[in-house]
């Protein structure tokens, strides 16, 4: 069982975890640093000044250290090696973690000259990492361990200046989680929630709704983690599916994507009352300070989750005075999923208008193909704020298709995706 109210243990953990972060922080700002004498502290806006040097050196020398999943194996065989007890801390699979864990270096890498946007990236990594148990100690595990696998893959031809570079670069994105880590400690480091809806609404799609044990705060748009008890440790990101509701109720629909995953676990065999753990929101791909004009939302498949938060905020105050459209892509006529809703909502808000896209039924009574080539047919976007989500292929193309019918890409909002923006 899963306490639900807040235990001594709890107030225990959340003191350690501030002198933890404490002495990391001390450590880290002393001159020499934990481990690498002359190494740069990683408090952001103060460091990484330098960012664009250390991102060249490292791109210059990438060759030496990728691909990454050999890199990530060493590293992680190095962190067992130390410290044989972490490993109870990760699933029992780690491929996931190990992709997640490549995209993050890619990602830091690719915006080192950008530290701020690297800082709060990692700011609200840190933030998520305190549902996994992670303490700032660990990450000085972690350092140890990643130096020991770069040189271990470089071989000879790693140097002292490349070790610095990669420590410097890391420490600065390890001092942001553990400023996000500690920026949180006011919060759980997740909750406990109760499955109060299951819907099946096809073979393999669930629309669940859970209701969380304690207030639980996020923004249209915005994503959260779930944890089944049938998967421990594994934790999977989904978009939440309703702008926030009086009930405190959150949706989210989940697409089984394959055996013996999380989509599975919650779309098979998760039941009403039954419990998960929910990590607390994240994502940026919301309205908040977005400019004013026409609104064009493209969702694929489950991708619509988030385009249906975005709606139901937007319903709330008359849309702003915008006009809103909705193309909804999806395989058949069966899989819009959500249509009712949608229905329901094109017909209580005068600023919207749904047009849902079939790509692969030529005889539907409607737009028929690809999304992006029914945008083309529909007129001209560019002077609207576009926000796309879906299967990252299907964003990829009609984010491009966009940029080249003349939407600049500032107008462009979308969660990330291998290849466009952030990885
Ligand atoms: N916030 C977000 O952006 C969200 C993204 N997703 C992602 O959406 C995906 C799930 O989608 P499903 O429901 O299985 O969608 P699906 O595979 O049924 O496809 C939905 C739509 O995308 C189009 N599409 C699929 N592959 C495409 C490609 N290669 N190029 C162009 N268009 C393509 C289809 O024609 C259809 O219109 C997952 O990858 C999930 O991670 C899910 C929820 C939220």
């Amino acid at each position: 069982m899963i306490s639900s109210g807040k235990t001594d243990m709890d107030d225990y953990h959340s003191l350690l975890a501030r002198h933890h972060a404490m002495r990391l922080r001390r450590q880290i700002l002393s001159p020499g640093g934990p481990a690498s004498p002359g190494a740069g502290s990683p408090r952001r806006g103060v460091d990484l000044r330098d960012g664009a040097a250390v991102q060249q050196l490292i791109m210059q020398n990438l060759h030496l250290v990728t691909p990454f999943d050999q890199l990530i194996d060493h590293l992680y065989e190095a962190m067992f090696r130390r410290r044989p007890y972490l490993r109870s801390m990760f699933p029992e699979s780690m491929d996931f973690q190990q992709d997640r864990l490549g995209q993050m270096f890619t990602y830091m890498i690719d915006n080192l000259h950008h530290p701020e946007q690297v800082a709060s990236v990692f700011e609200q990594l840190g933030r998520g990492h305190r549902k996994l148990g992670v303490q700032p100690v660990h990450y000085e595990t972690f350092e140890e361990a990643l130096r020991e696998a770069l040189r271990v893959q470089a071989g000879p031809q790693w140097t002292p200046e490349l070790d610095d570079a990669w420590t410097r670069a890391l420490r600065f994105a390890v001092g942001a989680m553990v400023d996000g880590a500690e920026a949180a400690l006011t919060e759980p480091p997740y909750w406990t929630a109760e499955v109060v809806g299951h819907e099946r609404r096809g073979p393999d799609l669930a629309v669940l709704r859970i209701l969380p044990n304690e207030p639980y705060s996020y923004r249209a748009g915005q994503h959260g983690s779930l944890q089944s008890p049938l998967m421990p440790r594994a934790w999977r990101r989904y978009s939440i599916a309703c702008a926030p509701r009086q009930d405190d109720v959150l949706e989210f629909h989940v697409r089984l994507t394959g055996p013996g995953g999380m989509s599975e676990a919650l779309v098979e065999h998760t039941r009403v009352g039954d419990t998960l753990r929910l990590g607390p929101a994240g994502g940026t791909t919301t309205l908040d300070g977005a400019p004013l004009g026409d609104l064009l939302l493209v969702a694929g498949g489950t991708g619509l989750a988030q385009a249906k938060a975005i709606l139901q905020d937007l319903a709330t105050r008359h849309a702003d005075g915008r006009q809103v459209h909705l193309f909804v892509g999806a395989r058949t006529r069966s899989d819009l999923y959500d249509w009712d809703d949608l229905a329901e909502l094109e017909a209580r808000c005068p600023w919207l208008e749904v047009v849902p896209v079939i790509s692969e039924d030529p005889w539907f009574q409607g737009e028929t193909g690809m999304v992006a080539d029914a945008l083309d047919r529909h007129g001209d976007w560019s002077a609207h704020l576009a926000l796309v989500s879906g299967p990252p292929k299907m964003v990829e193309s009609t984010v491009t298709r966009l940029i080249e019918a003349g939407t600049p890409a500032g107008r462009i909002l979308h969660d990330p995706v291998p290849g466009i923006g952030e990885a």
